[in-house]
């Protein structure tokens, strides 16, 4: 029998991306990346220029179909494969990144009565705006003692679905009323492929507050938050909840035709990037944290029993891959606190080398970084330069830097900034061990794992684990189109579940990055003094953070 090929598309923050894969081994024969024409709309509209406020963070829904008009052509066109042998398409999404539609699924933004509204658009996964609302929401939830609060390691974040909606009925009334439905994207966009609405375990799950036996929290406690939201998920978030894999319908006549494949191609359910990345390194069991690395890690883990755990952002039954629960955990900046380093704080000197070198100043750090022993620079840092996700949850958290001399250097710093990042993956994993869910092997993926050898040797160093890389630059598109594999089904010449898809698909690279005792013994030690740090100013004993932002903003606000 030919070969068989599925592809699958990875929306993101600034693009989408899609890769065609060959399902016999996992072979990319295809790879493309359609920037989103609207980027991230955060500072006004599009078409009225209505400007919005701080914290907001909205995209265009427009632009997902473009990606699909784009994208997917391109990887047929390059990989040169007939078309009836493309069995299965899989998405994966940034989450929550959510959008109102109408009776039609229509987003509101597309409507004239609408779209100078900017709560009829769609809310980006880091639209920060609903703080307030979470706020409320958490105090409520710990007030009444709901259960489902321990699951989320204590909070609800804002970037999720009920703070937006809550913000939304609070801002603009009259959206919410004319809203038929809140979708998250990636079921948005599968409906538009299939027609079908269907709602995916892992969004519902990992943002929506959605438990596999116990549904959504009751209406007792919606109508606390506020009487208008009692029957929210009877009405606005009513629809089947499907779990990962299942096949949501197949591409119709009309999107066939406008993504340049044949009406019938079995399309997977929606799913969100750090979770398609688990299997796409080919992660389908308990013990392998998958971490996906790039300007923040979300930390991916497979258990077999709801273990509340610390700090971690959410455990769903089926939420990475069905048959287990799945539980995430993250560092909200980590490839940005390099970003920083490198466009706010090195000297000019630094980046004339680097220049002269032909090398970027990141590559000049890490060269320079790396000639140093673990200890050597006398320099310790806390990682929280965008707050903490996990284990401290508190975005009012900052960074800090400690023994500095005169004699220090950018490459130490930028080495201790490394360091700092690895020690704040250590205590996530530490938080999992201590509650009996297992951590034995390292997978990393993501762009951080082909840009940093450094990082990664000090990663291994600091967790005394073997890390595995990812051969695939684009793994949670390669997971993405395992799950349209699966959706095709076994008698297409797909798979018949996800493990077995990812059994033969996924792809790590030969070389590990494995510890090296002497390394492992300095590291343990500055982790003990980074445990320090981390618990006298992150757990109340020092408030000092949150009185400098404290003092921070009433200066601004007298300004
Ligand atoms: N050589 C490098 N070493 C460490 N970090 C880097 C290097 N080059 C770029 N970065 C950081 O990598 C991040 C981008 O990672 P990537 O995985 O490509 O993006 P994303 O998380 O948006 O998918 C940026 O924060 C950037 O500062
Ligand atoms: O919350 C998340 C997954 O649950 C991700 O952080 C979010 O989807 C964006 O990730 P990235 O910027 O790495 O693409």
């Amino acid at each position: 029998m030919s070969s068989k090929f599925a592809i699958g598309i990875d929306f993101g923050t600034e693009s989408g991306r899609a890769v065609l894969v060959d399902l016999s081994d996992g072979t990319e024969l295809g790879e493309h990346v359609t920037p989103y024409p609207h980027g991230v709309i955060d500072e006004q509209l599009p078409g009225s220029g209505v400007k919005l406020e701080p914290d907001w963070a909205l995209q265009h829904p427009g632009d997902y179909i473009e990606v699909l008009k784009q994208s997917v052509p391109a990887v047929i066109k390059q990989s040169g494969v007939n078309l009836a042998d493309v069995i299965g398409i899989g998405i994966d999404f940034t989450a929550c990144t959510m959008l109102p539609v109408d009776g039609n699924g229509e987003p509101l933004c597309f409507k004239a009565e609408w779209k100078n509204n900017p709560h009829s658009w769609v809310k980006l996964w880091k639209h920060h705006a609903a703080q307030d609302e979470a706020n409320e929401l958490n105090s409520i939830a710990e007030q009444r003692g709901e259960k489902f609060l321990p699951r989320y390691g204590g909070k609800i974040s804002s970037e999720w679905m009920i703070a937006k909606i809550w913000q939304i009925l609070n801002e603009a009334p009259e959206v919410y009323e004319h809203t038929d439905l809140f979708l998250e994207a990636t079921d948005w966009v599968i409906f538009k492929m299939t027609g079908h609405i269907l709602r995916n375990s892992c969004t519902a799950g990992y943002k929506s507050i959605w438990h596999k036996q116990e549904g959504y929290p009751s209406r007792a406690f919606f109508k606390a938050l506020d009487p208008r939201l009692e029957y929210l998920t009877d009405t606005k978030l009513r629809g089947d909840i499907v779990s990962l894999g299942t096949k949501a319908g197949e591409l119709t006549g009309e999107m066939a035709e406008l993504m340049g494949l044949n009406p019938g191609t079995a399309v997977a359910v929606g799913n969100v990037d750090a979770h398609a990345a688990v299997p796409g390194v080919g992660v389908v069991t308990p013990g392998k944290m998958v971490m996906v690395m790039g300007t923040s890690i979300c930390h991916m883990l497979l258990g077999t029993e709801e273990v509340h755990v610390e700090g971690m952002c959410g455990v769903v039954e089926d939420g990475i891959i069905p048959g287990y629960f799945g539980y995430e955990a993250g560092q909200s900046a980590v490839g940005d606190i390099f970003a920083w380093f490198v466009e706010q704080a090195v000297p000019a000197y630094v980046q004339e080398a680097a220049a002269q070198e032909g090398v970027s100043v990141h590559d000049w750090l890490e060269q320079r970084a790396a000639a140093y022993k673990p200890g050597a620079t006398g320099l310790l840092a806390l990682d929280w330069w965008n707050g903490n996700r996990s284990i401290l949850v508190d975005t009012d958290l900052t960074g800090l830097l400690m023994g500095c001399t005169l004699q220090t250097k950018p490459e130490e710093i930028y080495r201790a900034l490394l360091e700092a990042t690895a020690f704040g993956t250590r205590k996530i994993i530490d938080a999992f061990q201590a509650k009996g869910v297992s951590v034995n092997e390292l997978y990393a993926c993501g762009g951080l794992p082909q840009k940093n050898s450094l990082l990664m040797q000090i990663y291994a160093d600091v967790t005394n684990r073997e890390i595995k890389v990812a051969a695939s630059k684009q793994t949670p598109a390669v997971g993405a189109a395992m799950f349209g594999a699966v959706a095709a089904g076994k008698e297409k010449g797909g798979y018949a579940s996800i493990v077995e898809a990812a059994q033969k698909m996924a792809r790590v690279r030969e070389e590990t990055y494995k510890p090296v005792p002497e390394h492992v013994a300095v590291y343990e030690k500055l982790y003990q003094e980074y445990n320090r740090l981390h618990d006298y100013f992150g757990r109340g004993e020092n408030q000092v953070m949150k009185r400098l932002k404290a003092i921070k903003e009433e200066v601004w606000q007298g300004n």
